[in-house]
């Protein structure tokens, strides 16, 4: 509410005081207008101005009151009239309490109609607050009451701006009509003027406060205006936000209306399915009522039949009761019987004992006879000359635990079945015999214990050869050479064989004194390497040296003499003459000299053993395969010559003793083998097909015997065809895996077995033998010599020129300047030939 006043003083001392209210409280509250003046100006300017009240409802009885000065009276009727309105408590309410109302209380003052009372600016405050709070309280979702409240409320502001916009419309065409009535009241003024001065100043003092009065009339109307554009403009805002409110209420409902839905759908979906569960929870009870009857109906079936099988036992039991009393009476009489018969079968075991003792007396003997059975087939079969056959079953390595095993059965005399776990049938069982089976748990030193007494009959003057065969991997190495150098307990038949030789020479060195000379060598790719030879630089012997010595070993020369020749340790016995591809001699020598170049050291101690040993495996040709990670790619012969004198008769024996780790035979496709691993695989099969292809021809007695195919057999000839001791190891896989390699190993093994020797024979020579023997192979060398001698003679005529084409040597050596290969004849082998035949003769054959 604007108080707006004013105060004039006329030139007759008279003052106008104009005042009034003009209400912009969003209330249409009229303007009042106090004019308070005095004299006739006055009274016709109550006249024109009762003119304008009366169009505009003004009370003249106010103006009047007005008039007569009665102006502070009028003052506090109005404030009384407005402190005691209702817009007056709704405007407090708005400014005081009323925002602070809950949703609730504003929605109770919506239905008393308080909304009518109310200022618009109330109202939208009252909009927002309950907005914010329906909004804050409900998370953005309006309840359906708020929503209906909000639209009273809007309707209510939309009413009020249309109302506002009307009422202004009409107070601008009222303030024209004003203005009008004024200007024709300034023009009756002006002729009033004419009349005398004094009233013309006075009315032209009217006229100019009327003038001013036009001008702050029309600066009110301006305020007015400018408030009607800010109404308009606020009317503007108001449909703006009230759209917003619109498009807020819009989707509010929606959203209530898809909650309603969701809800409804979920209240009928639970309906369902509770009037489902209630139909399914009916059926089970029906289904229970009526198992209960059944059960009830049962139970009293089951009592009633209880009831009859009790009466029946009862009956039962009675009659039982009868039969025992009268059983009791029997068993008396049968207990008197039994005692009787009781005596009678005392005296029947008591005979029965006496036969059963006569009985395990001939078992026992039967044992015994069983006991000497075997060793006369034993001694049977040394007198054959069959080659032994032990077998020797590898056990699992820790990574093939879960394997299965071939070996269903090892019996104790040399019985060994075969299966095939993998398939079913007959003919999966195969069963071969052999000399001796060693299972997987056998130990070295036991494996020794049945192959010790071969070995000792070295020292006696025979020739024993002990080979292993069997497939890659199957363990040949483990059981000649051992595992483990450095831990005895490991060591295999090769250093268990030396050790036990030095043991006995030693033992017997009062009555014999021995000699034990060691080669080693290989057969790689079909080539004979020397496997001692530590340094290719090593002195290489004239061949005039060569032969000397070769006719010193012939003729039996201690190898004391060479003792100046020797290194302090591990000396150089015989020579070493182009170290890495030897010559094979004629296998007939009776020295067991099968590769007489490969060097040869002397051997005193198990110590020496070991070191030559060590330097001939390392040089020993092995390589990975995919079936042995250390495989051995070549065929290694550890050859022990011992030679013991006689102290008493000077009569010499020379045993040889060949110990043989083959390579292992392998399937290329397991073994995976390419390039230099295949080419050895090949040579190694193909030199093992020999072996069989000669044993095969032994066993068949052939007329021919092709030992020429391959070097080893050329090495092996005078073990596998002479009068030696040989005993081959034939080792076993027992993995599934190598069933195949395992039945082809144990046919080849048995076919070994089957092959006759002849009877082994003792090189001893007495001294008289010696004598005839030496003279023997005097007299062939001086024929020889003769016969060269005549053949350079014949040479010498047919060149004419009278000049010598060739130096014949003296002494044994021809000095051929060829080197001895295969089947090569040389002097001194020839005199070898014609010693053997002479010492055939000695033996009497
Ligand atoms: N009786 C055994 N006890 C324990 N382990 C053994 C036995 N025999 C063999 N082995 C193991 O089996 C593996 C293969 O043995 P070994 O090298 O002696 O086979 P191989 O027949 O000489 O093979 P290759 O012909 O390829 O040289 C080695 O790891 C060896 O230690």
């Amino acid at each position: 509410m604007t108080p707006l006043f004013s105060f004039d003083s006329g030139n007759d001392g008279s003052g106008w005081l104009v005042g009034g209210w003009v209400g912009h409280l969003h209330l249409d509250i009229p303007g009042i207008v106090f004019i308070i003046g005095s004299g006739k100006h006055l009274s016709s300017l109550m006249e024109t101005l009762s003119d304008v009240n009366a169009s505009e409802n003004v009370d003249p009885r106010s103006l009047n009151e007005i008039c007569n000065g009665d102006v502070s009276e009028r003052i506090e009727t109005f404030e009384d009239r407005v402190e005691g309105s209702n817009l007056f408590e709704v405007f407090q309410t708005m400014h005081g309490q009323f925002g602070d109302l809950p949703a609730f209380k504003i929605s109770e003052l919506m239905k008393l109609d308080s909304l009518e009372s109310a200022s618009t600016r109330s109202l939208f405050s009252i909009l927002s607050r309950i907005l914010d709070e329906s909004i804050d309280k409900k998370n953005g979702d309006l309840s359906q009451r708020v929503a209906s409240v909000l639209k009273l409320v809007v309707q209510e502001i939309e009413q009020r701006g249309s109302e506002q916009a009307v009422s202004m419309r009409k107070q601008s065409s009222l303030y024209k009509s004003r203005e009008d009535r004024y200007q024709s009241k300034i023009r009756a003024l002006e002729t009033l003027a004419t009349g005398t001065t004094v009233e013309n100043e006075v009315i032209m003092n009217h006229l100019q406060n009327t003038k001013i009065e036009k001008a702050k009339l029309e600066e009110a109307k301006k305020c007015e205006e400018q408030d009607l554009n800010r109404l308009r403009k606020e009317k503007d805002k108001c449909e703006n936000h009230i759209l917003t409110l619109k498009q807020e209420l819009e989707l509010t409902k929606r959203t209530h209306e898809e909650v309603r839905l969701q809800l409804e759908f979920q209240t009928e979906e639970t309906k369902n399915r509770l009037e489902k569960k209630i139909m399914e929870l009916e059926c089970l009870l029906n289904d229970s009522r009526k198992n209960v009857k059944e059960l009830e109906d049962f139970s009293e079936s089951k009592i009633l039949r209880w009831k009859r099988k009790e009466q029946r036992y009862r009956h039962f039991i009675d009659s039982h009761f009868k039969s025992l009393q009268e059983l009791r009476l029997a068993s008396g009489s049968i207990k008197q019987e039994v005692l009787r018969t009781k005596n009678i079968y005392a005296e029947e075991l008591h005979h029965v004992g006496i036969n059963l003792k006569g009985l395990v007396e001939s078992v026992e003997d039967y044992h015994s006879v069983l006991e000497e059975n075997r060793k006369l087939y034993n001694e049977v079969q040394d007198l054959k000359g069959n080659i032994r056959v032990y077998c020797r079953i590898r056990p699992f390595l820790p990574q093939q635990s879960a394997k299965q095993t071939t070996i269903q059965y090892i019996g104790e005399n040399g019985e060994l079945v075969v299966t095939n776990p993998s398939k079913q049938g007959k003919d999966n069982h195969r069963l071969f015999k052999f000399n001796k089976i060693f299972g997987p748990a056998i130990t070295q030193e036991e494996v020794f214990r049945d192959t010790q007494p071969l070995i000792r009959s070295v020292l006696d003057g025979y020739n024993v050869c002990i080979f292993a065969y069997g497939q890659t991997g199957s363990g040949k190495t483990y059981t000649m050479t051992g595992p483990n150098v450095t831990s005895v307990v490991d060591w295999g038949v090769n250093y268990r064989a030396l050790n036990d030789l030095f043991n006995i020479s030693q033992n017997r060195k009062g009555s014999i004194a021995y000699e034990v000379g060691v080669q080693m060598v290989e057969i790689y790719n079909e080539q004979v390497r020397d496997l001692l030879c530590n340094d290719s630089s090593q002195k290489r012997y004239p061949s005039n040296f060569f032969l000397l010595t070769t006719y010193l070993i012939d003729h039996f020369i201690s190898l004391s003499i060479l003792a100046p020749f020797h290194t302090p340790c591990i000396s150089l016995f015989l020579f070493s003459f182009n170290l890495h591809t030897l010559g094979i001699w004629n296998t007939a020598q009776p020295n067991g000299l099968a590769v007489p170049d490969a060097s040869m050291y002397p051997v005193n101690s198990t110590a020496d053993v070991l070191e030559l040993m060590n330097i001939g495996l390392m040089n020993r040709a092995v390589g990975a395969t995919a079936l042995n990670e250390r495989s051995s790619r070549s065929h290694s012969i550890l050859t022990v010559h011992v030679r013991g004198t006689d102290l008493e008769t000077n009569a010499v024996l020379r045993g040889c003793l060949h110990l043989v780790d083959l390579a292992g035979s392998e399937r290329v496709d397991r073994s995976e083998a390419r390039g230099d691993r295949l080419r050895e695989a090949q040579h190694i099969n193909k030199s093992l097909s020999a072996l069989g292809d000669v044993i095969f021809a032994l066993a068949q007695k052939s007329a021919h015997v092709p030992y020429r195919n391959s070097k080893l057999t050329q090495v092996l000839q005078s073990s596998l065809g002479g009068q030696a001791k040989t005993l081959m190891f034939v080792q076993l896989n027992p993995d599934v895996e190598s069933y195949l390699e395992t039945i082809s190993t144990l046919k080849f093994a048995e076919r070994v077995s089957g092959v006759e020797l002849g009877a082994a024979r003792s090189n001893k020579e007495g001294r008289g033998v010696r004598e005839l023997m030496e003279q023997v192979a005097f007299l062939k060398d001086a024929m020889v010599k003769k016969d060269e001698e005549i053949g350079q003679l014949r040479l010498l005529k047919t060149n004419g020129s009278g000049e010598l084409l060739g130096m014949a040597s003296p002494g044994y050596g021809s000095a051929s300047p060829r080197r001895h290969s295969l089947g090569g004849a040389r002097p001194s082998q020839r005199l070898s030939r014609g010693k053997s035949s002479v010492e055939r003769a000695a033996s009497g054959q």
